[in-house]
């Protein structure tokens, strides 16, 4: 099992580059994906054309194209290994990064009629669970759900509270916010609850982007623990999945942000800035393993968007 993986992917227009008459620049074949530079001044198409391998290059942009990659493609590539490794006893995550508007929410939470990476994976968690049980495995589930909104750590799952929690760094846990609430949830009702409460409470907006654009970042945590008997002796598994949609970077001048919604871009920069994705026009999703024996981390997946 690869410890990285990277992929891409290309959603179609929206109604404003359709107006806009905007140009595909993106193509993709296999794990490919190839940028045609059309501003370059040259007719150089090795400067022109640029081609970068993937461990996924997902073609989102025309439902019609027959190689149109689904939100089932993407679950059945990226989540089905996240759940594999959470029931192996591997800590995950998955988090989606990149331009504003070009798909990480949509990738990551999806519509209620087209779920995304998040509730496909929460899904697949009770379904493999309610299978062991009858092998005599018990298990415990509990979420939290946070944002980072200017700086500021909120608990998603406790309304619109506006107060700020601390991150500590517990000697042996490691990092933690402190007073977030974890909800015990007992099946997947339960926990589409919380993610439903969650998003609600979420500080979104429109901008000239994306009409509802995520001004934060989220993280939704799952930790799940599997007791039960190994040679007869009783053992218990944590594992830990951190499941992040980062707010995307944004020019100010293409978002027409003004105001409140220019501080937030500001900020959303910073942290995005900060990881190395600013401005570069990217969106997608993370994922990180750790093996709970060993205290190893490794990363697994990488997921971005070109739009
Ligand atoms: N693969 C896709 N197929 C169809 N529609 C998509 C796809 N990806 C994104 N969209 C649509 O594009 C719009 C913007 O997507 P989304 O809100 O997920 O962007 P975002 O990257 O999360 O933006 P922001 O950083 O501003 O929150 C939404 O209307 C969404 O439904």
């Amino acid at each position: 099992m690869a410890s990285v993986k990277v992929a891409v992917r290309v959603r179609p227009f929206n109604q404003r580059e359709l107006d806009m008459g905007a140009q595909l620049i993106i193509q993709m074949k296999g794990k490919t994906t190839g940028i045609l530079n059309c501003k370059a001044n040259t007719r150089d198409e090795s400067i022109r054309y640029k081609e970068f391998t993937f461990d996924y290059s997902y073609w989102s942009h025309d439902e019609k194209s027959e190689n149109y990659a689904s939100q089932e493609r993407v679950y059945n590539d990226l989540g089905k290994e996240v759940v594999d490794c959470a029931f192996e006893g591997y800590n995950a995550c998955v988090f989606a990064y990149g331009q504003t508007g070009s798909g990480k929410t949509f990738t990551m939470m999806g519509a209620m009629d087209n779920q995304g990476l998040i509730p496909r994976i929460c899904k697949a968690l009770f379904d493999r669970m309610a299978d062991n049980s009858k092998r005599g495995t018990t298990h415990r589930v509990q979420v939290s759900y946070l944002e980072i909104y200017q700086e500021r750590v909120a608990d998603l799952l406790r309304g619109r509270d506006t107060t700020s929690l601390k991150v500590r760094e517990h000697p042996k846990k490691g990092p933690y916010v402190q007073g977030l609430t974890t909800c015990l949830v007992a099946n997947y009702s339960h926990i589409q609850e919380c993610m439903e409460r969650g998003n609600a409470n979420r500080t979104t907006a429109a901008t000239n982007m994306n009409d509802v654009s995520s001004r934060s970042h989220a993280i939704f945590t799952i930790t799940f623990v599997q007791a039960g008997y190994c040679d007869g002796v009783p053992s218990e598994t944590v594992s830990k999945i951190h499941l992040v949609d980062l707010a995307g970077s944004e020019r100010a001048d293409s978002t027409g942000a003004t105001g409140q919604r220019l501080k937030e871009g500001a900020h959303i920069n910073k942290i995005v800035g900060n990881i190395g994705l600013r401005n570069i026009g990217l969106s997608g999703a993370v994922q990180r393993t750790e093996r709970r024996k060993e205290r190893k981390e490794n990363f697994l997946y990488r997921t971005e968007t070109r739009c």
